[in-house]
């Protein structure tokens, strides 16, 4: 084992960078710590700009191999990966919770099942990935996806691998290579990635991985003229600086924002289901971009809402996220906890009332809140907390919720919870969100088109329409004889 390994609950991770087929490191490190005891958990290479040209050479070097490999080739890597993260669930699992703090029960169950499922589907869409040929005045139109270089994909703490393999995946598979760089937050299941996609045998250089802070190696990917793609999922300031390092390059942009999504609660819906689709909206401690942190009920059940949720809600255990019967984990850094913190204390002292929590807990733990007698145009109601903490109003009439459920500069999701399937089409049809869950919540399917409108993002992953990001479209268009179109 080299000095650069660390053993996470007894997990074998390398702390270096992965570019072309070797570990790298920096001289400098950075220190990564747990959020369920702030522990450190060890310190990783700190990238910088020579990490990122080194990286995107070696994906550069790679692509021209990669993007010649074969349809069936490629899914066949793509499923050995696979098979690579199946056989590594309970190491991943336990080595990201202690990363950033979700729940081990998820992570078994859920989570990484479903980053083997991200390349199974890429893997088995692509073999299907086919548009039907067309006649203009006798030529046959072929449109073709073919892959478009280097791609740097920049992802966030709340879902790591979850969300870095949403873009690795479909990127891969497009024929593309890639260069991975994870939230400094969360590094370690990355790294653990690298060695997984090696052992299935994807050639050197295809996928790099590279450790650092967004404002040092990110910022140097992403105004890097060789990359052709840049998708990225995050923060709108963020979001906005690199579209603006991209911009130099016109280098093509996915962005996946943040959210402040409504859950509509009319008096006709299913209140018993209304509220655990409200009370399953302090999953992840609350970081989740698609989470509905806004609920707005009808005036005439709010009392009785308010009642059954709370009454749902104390009943959630929050605690040390390997536990299996804990419901919230810690929130990922003092930093965040701090923010969260702040956007509570400065909604009270404004006049939001906290019906449950509204203070912090104990260690880096936030307690599940839920705060009435909110404006509309207040701070609490307008920007992402990224914490447990839910805002309640009350509307009169359909009009009225949907004029605030789409009343915030962000538009990701929504969900309305209705007993009347004509309301349900008349409100779901005037919502503005990626979106949107009528009835339920989380239901989610890789063939469907996500991301948000507004400031939510910027283009929809998942099936062809991630093809059609990462790959540059070609219509080929042959004359009807095939070579003479004089005639
Ligand atoms: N939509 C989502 O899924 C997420 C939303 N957020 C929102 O962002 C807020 C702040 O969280 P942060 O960790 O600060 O998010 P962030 O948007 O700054 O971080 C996400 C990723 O971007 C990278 N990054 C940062 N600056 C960069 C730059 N100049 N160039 C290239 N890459 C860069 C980071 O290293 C990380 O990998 C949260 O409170 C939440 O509201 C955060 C994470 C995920
Ligand atoms: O798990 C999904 O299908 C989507 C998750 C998205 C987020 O949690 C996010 O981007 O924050």
């Amino acid at each position: 084992m080299s000095e650069h390994t660390i053993t996470v609950a007894g997990v074998a991770v390398d702390t270096r960078h992965w570019i072309g087929d070797e570990r790298v490191a920096s001289p400098q490190t950075f220190e990564d710590v747990s959020p369920i005891d702030g522990d450190t958990i060890g310190h990783i290479s700190r990238g910088t700009a020579m990490e990122a040209a080194a990286a995107v050479a070696a994906a550069k070097a790679a692509f021209p191999a990669w993007a010649a490999t074969s349809r069936a080739q490629r899914a066949r890597i793509l499923h050995a990966i696979a098979d690579g993260v199946e056989k590594r669930i309970e190491e991943l699992a336990i080595v990201e919770t202690t990363d950033n703090g979700a729940l081990l029960r998820s992570h078994r169950r859920g989570v990484m099942p479903r980053v083997a499922h991200n390349f199974r589907f890429f893997a088995d869409w692509l073999l299907q990935l086919e548009h039907e040929d067309f006649e203009t005045r006798g030529h046959t139109n072929h449109v073709s996806w073919d892959p478009a270089g280097p791609c740097v994909l920049i992802t966030p703490w709340n879902a790591p691998l979850m969300l870095a393999t949403w873009k690795v995946a479909p990127a891969l598979a497009a024929g593309d290579t890639v260069v991975l760089k994870p939230a400094e937050w969360s590094p370690l299941t990355a790294s653990l990635l690298a060695d997984i996609a090696a052992e299935a045998g994807l050639p050197a250089g295809v996928l790099n991985v590279v450790q650092g802070y967004g404002s040092e190696i990110g910022d140097a990917l992403t105004s890097h003229p060789d990359v052709r793609r840049i998708s990225f999922t995050g923060s709108v300031p963020t979001a906005k600086r690199i579209a603006e390092s991209a911009a130099a390059n016109l280098t093509p942009l996915s962005l996946e924002l943040g959210g402040k999504s409504p859950l509509l609660v009319f008096a006709d819906a299913d209140l018993d289901l209304a509220v655990d689709l409200a009370v399953e909206q302090y999953d992840n401690a609350g970081q989740v971009c698609l989470a509905a942190t806004r609920l707005l009920v009808e005036e005439s059940v709010a009392g009785e809402f308010t009642r059954l949720f709370v009454e749902k809600a104390s009943a959630l255990r929050q605690g040390d996220p390997r536990d299996e019967a804990t419901d919230i984990g810690p929130n990922i850094h003092p930093r965040q906890l701090e923010k969260i913190d702040g956007f509570v204390q400065r909604a009270v002292a404004a006049g939001a009332r906290a019906v449950i929590g509204g203070h912090r807990g104990d260690g880096q733990y936030y307690a599940p809140t839920l705060l009435t007698d909110v404006d509309q145009d207040a701070e609490i109601v307008q920007e992402e907390v990224f914490g447990p903490v839910l805002t309640l109003q009350t509307f009169a009439d359909e009009d009225e919720a949907v004029r605030l459920a789409n009343g915030t500069r962000f538009a990701l999701a929504a969900t309305v919870a209705t007993g009347d399937p004509e309301r349900a089409e008349r409100v779901t049809g005037q919502l503005v969100a990626g979106t949107v869950w009528v009835n339920c919540f989380f239901v989610r399917d890789l063939q469907a088109p996500f991301g948000g409108s507004r400031q939510s993002g910027v283009g929809r992953e998942g099936g062809t329409w991630s093809f059609d990001f990462y790959c540059d479209l070609k219509n080929t268009v042959t004359a009807p004889n095939g070579w003479n179109n004089h005639g």
